[in-house]
């Protein structure tokens, strides 16, 4: 495993390099899409929201608060009842003008004198406090302030759920005179609320002062929206607020973000909700596609620059290990090779063999053919050594015209580099038309264990000494 590393080390920082790079421009991408989405939603988006529900409300809610606030101050009304409440038929058709001209559901006026409930068509009913349909209007008596905004079904329209503005009566001294006011449905302001929900994907709430859910969602409150419980009081101090709150929450394993503003005049609470995890929906779709288009990619340069690199390593190593005009090993890569060749053959029972071979009066053939000629006479020796050599045997330029060879061979070291000898010998090299036979000396000897390489290269030089001394083109062993 080292020794791959060390291999690959090249490709592998690369690889690394890139790997890193790509995640680290993917998750600033990321996080970078993220924070302008939520940012866009918390400043923008649910603000907005915010901005055209809260005008709309404003729109259909507060001018019914001003056509009661008018009724309540009309001279008519109030001298109708101080008279008595005599023709009923006045009040009706006042009441009927009222809703036709302003287009609202309903119009009426109820007494506290007699407690009759007028309406446009004539008298709907008595009321009584023993009648829980009749609560509100007790409720809206005890008042401090001059009108309640109050959702509820509608008796005179069918029960229909209905917003009413019920705002008080009093004549000239202060005295509590009654309940006038309008109804108005809330279908237009649900539709209006809903569309806006199903286009934003947005959730839209409105609640009371007490945390009830009113307009949407009747009957439930807002401890009952599951993760909003434990911000209730959070919620219901917005009124307190110059600028819309803000929340974020936890929903069903979702992030919430919430913001909550005050419409004062309802005394309501209007909240926008929206979950931020489908709101990132888009976005991790996004992140695994981009991930799953650009890692095969991202592999495919990898295995590019990989395979290049290599390449390139290897002619590298070749060219620094081999010598350029032989192709043999040079010595330096020889010398780096060594310890490990040792170690492989110090296994085996025979003993490697060291053959040094010159080739006999070379300098005459360069003075005689020149050095060009030389040189493919060295080439031609360089393969015919190559060839004789198997697998994990080394063949080392040592010199000039001098070979090193590290051979293991179960014949005795004389017999090889006889043979060796022979083949050089009955070589025909021609250079140009000259046929040119060439013969070498041989100086052979055996590694013995626990000899140093110096000390077997030595022995070999000096059986080589012997050989050429003895008339060259023979073998000597040491
Ligand atoms: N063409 C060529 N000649 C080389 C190269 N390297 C060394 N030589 C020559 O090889 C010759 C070696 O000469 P010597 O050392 O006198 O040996 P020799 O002539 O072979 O004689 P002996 O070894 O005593 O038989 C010299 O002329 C060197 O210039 C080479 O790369 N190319």
């Amino acid at each position: 495993m080292p020794q791959f590393i060390h291999k690959y080390r090249l490709a592998l920082i690369v690889s690394l390099l890139l790997l890193a790079g790509f995640a680290l421009r993917t998750f600033f991408v990321y996080q970078n899409s993220r924070h302008q989405i939520r940012e866009s939603i918390i400043e923008q988006g649910l603000p907005l929201t915010g901005d055209t529900i809260y005008s709309e409300i404003n729109k259909d809610i507060l001018r019914p608060i001003f056509i009661s606030s008018l009724m309540a101050h009309d001279t008519f009304l109030k001298d109708w009842i101080i008279n008595g409440e005599g023709d009923v038929t006045q009040i009706n058709r006042y009441l009927k003008e009222v809703k036709d001209k302003y287009g609202t559901v309903s119009s009426f006026f109820i007494s506290e004198k007699t407690r009759r409930y007028y309406y446009g068509n004539g008298v709907l009913k008595t009321i009584s406090e023993k009648d829980h349909h009749d609560v509100w209007y007790f409720r809206a008596r005890a008042m401090k302030t001059d009108y309640v905004v109050d959702v509820d079904s509608d008796e005179a329209n069918r029960g229909r759920l209905t917003v009413f503005i019920n705002h008080r009566v009093v004549d000239s001294n202060g005295k509590f005179l009654g309940i006038t006011g309008v109804g108005l449905t809330i279908d237009k302001i649900a539709s209006f609320v809903h569309e806006y929900e199903k286009r934003f994907n947005r959730h839209i709430y409105f609640a009371d002062k007490q945390g009830n859910l009113v307009l949407t969602g009747v009957g439930q409150q807002l401890k009952n929206i599951s993760g909003l419980s434990n911000y209730v009081g959070t919620i219901l101090s917005a009124d307190k607020m110059r600028a819309p709150l803000r929340l974020e929450y936890v929903k069903n394993q979702h992030n919430m973000l919430l913001n909550v503003r005050y419409i004062p005049d309802l005394s309501w609470y209007l909240l926008v909700e929206q979950d931020e995890t489908e709101a990132l929906a888009g976005l991790n779709r996004d992140l695994v596609l981009q991930m799953a288009t650009s890692t095969p990619v991202l592999l495919l340069i990898l295995a590019i620059i990989i395979i290049t690199i290599q390449k390139n390593q290897n002619q590298l190593n070749h060219l620094v290990s081999t010598d350029a005009l032989t192709g043999c090993l040079n010595r330096h890569a020889f010398l780096a090779r060594i310890p490990a060749w040792k170690k492989r053959f110090q296994r085996t029972s025979k003993a490697p063999q060291v053959l040094l071979v010159d080739l006999d009066h070379f300098k005459n053939i360069n003075d005689q053919f020149g050095h060009l000629e030389g040189d493919a006479v060295l080439k031609h020796i360089a393969h015919l050594l190559q060839e004789e050599a198997h697998t994990n045997e080394m063949v080392v330029r040592w010199g000039g015209e001098e070979f090193l060879l590290f051979l293991q061979r179960p014949d005795q070291v004389e017999a090889t580099a006889e043979r060796l000898r022979k083949r050089i010998a009955s070589q025909e090299i021609r250079l140009g038309s000259h046929p040119l036979k060439i013969t070498a000396s041989i100086g052979a000897t055996e590694w013995q264990a626990g000899e140093s390489l110096d000390h077997v290269v030595a022995r070999a030089d000096i059986a080589l000494y012997e050989a050429k001394h003895g008339g060259r083109d023979q073998v000597c062993v040491r």
